[in-house]
């Protein structure tokens, strides 16, 4: 009895082979990896997904088709195969996928950004992020608040490097993020927002079984939608309203002296004509902290977890800013432009560790023709997952790809502005991260900063491990970056920070 079912088992599995290879082939989709009934290729993924998609691309060319579960997923993992997707047919990928109840609960009903599929309002709401939000006049509005988060960081870690005590790096870059990111949006410091948040945008990598089959999403079978619906978002959205209530006042308050200080006021201040909704507002706030705080945190992580670990560049960093700024003066936001070697840096840092690594999913309405000569064709609701790790270490553009070698990008102007395809931690394209510009000040600022200030060197029991952390939707380092910091400039000038 046990032999006739592992036969009949076997002969049912190879059928579904059978049928999916000829499925496949009829249906002229990108090459991947078998799909079995129900699961897709679900059983064979590993993660982290990135790395695993990388080597999918490794054996089935640089567009991979695969589904997992029943929803059909197609992985671009070149640089050339990003363009493809993210400026030869941007317009056909811009959709997001509209199906998945997680998405619907995280964007108030798609009243945000980031969620939003392409049409007027999210149109108004980019433009309002480019002209409004993160033009160059209100990101020197909130250059303050990022000198004062810095001033803070400063001086704990002089008060640790005079205790002879090591620096964890995470927790101050966790607190800086998070202050000058609240700051920019709120002119207050606001942990509980970015703590709930970030919690809520933790859910997502939770395993539902409804995301996979999506026939069964409503029955909520893992009770994730329940918790968002009844504890998370009602306390976001609490959290939220406050802050719209209490500007809206001092608005008020201020009459014809009202002055803008901060996102939230600029959102309510908008022309008639740009008009966002209350629930708009709140949505768009909610994108910001969930979109801004991790990947921001994460990535100065790394940046200093690579510098640190090789002195040599470090030492060729602390010469550019010795004859740059000198010693007798802060760095500025602005010195960016004077200082190649630490942008060359931070570029490095991004091109190797992107903080998304997969960006967020696309989703195309209508069948995409690849026009590769062979007819392949993208089946229409699709999702897109452009692996912007891989496309950053795409051996076609880059000489030893997978090591940290900022020098690569002296003497180029190959920037991750979204120009550059084999470099787009910030993605390309009509839904390149908005927040772009904020992030590469707020990063190089830092950065530029904590070099300027110390000297900073690994500690012999506890060595910096560039591990990437599993099983998250960002990808930390595996561990806390705790090192040691000794001061390079008088304590004078560190207090002018
Ligand atoms: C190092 C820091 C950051 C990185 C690496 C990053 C990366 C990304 C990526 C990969 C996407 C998805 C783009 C796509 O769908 O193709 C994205 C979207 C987005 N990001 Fe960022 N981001 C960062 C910081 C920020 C900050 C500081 C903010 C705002 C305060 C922000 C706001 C957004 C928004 C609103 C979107 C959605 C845009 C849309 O769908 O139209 N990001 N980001």
């Amino acid at each position: 009895m046990g032999i006739t079912i592992a036969i009949l088992v076997c002969l049912l599995a190879t059928a579904a082979i059978i049928k999916s290879l000829l499925a496949r082939r009829s249906s002229r989709l990108p090459p991947g990896p078998i799909s079995f009934p129900v699961v897709g290729s679900l059983l064979s993924l590993r993660q982290p997904l990135h790395r695993h998609f990388a080597r999918l691309a490794d054996r089935y060319g640089p567009i991979v088709f695969l589904k997992i579960g029943m929803v059909p997923y197609v992985i671009a993992n070149t640089a050339r195969a990003a363009e493809f997707f993210l400026k030869i047919h941007d317009a056909e990928f811009a959709n997001r996928p509209q199906s998945e109840e997680f998405f619907r609960i995280f964007s108030f009903g798609w009243s945000d950004l980031a969620f939003r599929s392409p049409g007027p309002e999210w149109k108004l709401m980019r433009k309002i992020c480019a002209t409004n939000l993160f033009s160059n006049a209100m990101l020197a509005t909130s250059a303050p608040y990022r000198r004062s988060q810095l001033q803070s960081a400063m001086d704990a870690i002089l008060d640790r490097s005079r205790g002879g005590e090591p620096v964890n790096l995470r927790t101050l870059f966790a607190r800086y993020t998070s202050g000058s990111l609240c700051l920019t949006l709120f002119s207050q410091e606001c942990p509980e927002v970015v703590e709930t948040i970030n919690n809520m945008a933790g859910q997502a990598i939770n395993l539902n079984i409804g995301e996979i089959i999506p026939s069964l999403d409503w029955m909520d079978l893992h009770g994730v939608y329940a918790t968002m619906r009844g504890e998370i978002m009602p306390r976001i959205k609490a959290l939220l309203d406050d802050q719209v209530r209490e500007h809206q006042e001092r608005k008020k308050a201020a009459g014809d002296g009202f002055v803008c200080r901060d996102f939230v006021d600029v959102l309510i201040s908008l022309d008639e004509s740009d008009k966002l909704s209350d629930q708009e507002i709140i949505g768009l706030l909610c994108d910001m902290v969930g979109a801004g705080f991790k990947t921001s945190m994460e990535s100065i992580e790394w940046c200093m977890a690579e510098v640190i670990s090789k002195p040599e560049i470090m030492r060729k960093a602390q010469e550019e800013l010795d004859q740059i700024i000198g010693r007798e003066r802060a760095v500025e936001e602005h010195d960016l432009q004077n200082l190649p070697f630490i942008q060359a840096i931070l570029k490095e840092a991004l091109r190797l560790h992107p903080a998304v690594p997969l960006g967020m999913p696309h989703y195309n309405l209508r069948p995409v023709e690849l026009g590769d000569g062979h007819g392949t064709i993208i089946p229409a609701k699709c999702k897109l997952l452009v692996n912007l790790w891989a496309a950053n270490r795409d051996p076609a553009h880059w000489t030893s790809p997978h090591e940290f070698q900022p020098e690569r990008f002296l003497g180029t102007n190959i920037s991750p502005g979204g120009q550059h395809f084999q470099i787009i931690p910030f993605s390309a394209g009509r839904r390149m991260c908005a927040g772009y510009g904020l992030a590469m000040r707020s990063l190089f600022f830092l950065l530029a900063s904590l070099l300027h200030g110390f000297i900073w060197s690994e500690i012999s029991d506890n060595p910096i491990a560039l591990e990437e952390s599993i099983g998250t939707i960002s990808c930390p380092p595996a561990k806390d970056l705790i090192v040691a910091a000794s001061p390079r400039i008088e304590e004078r000038i560190l207090a002018q920070y």
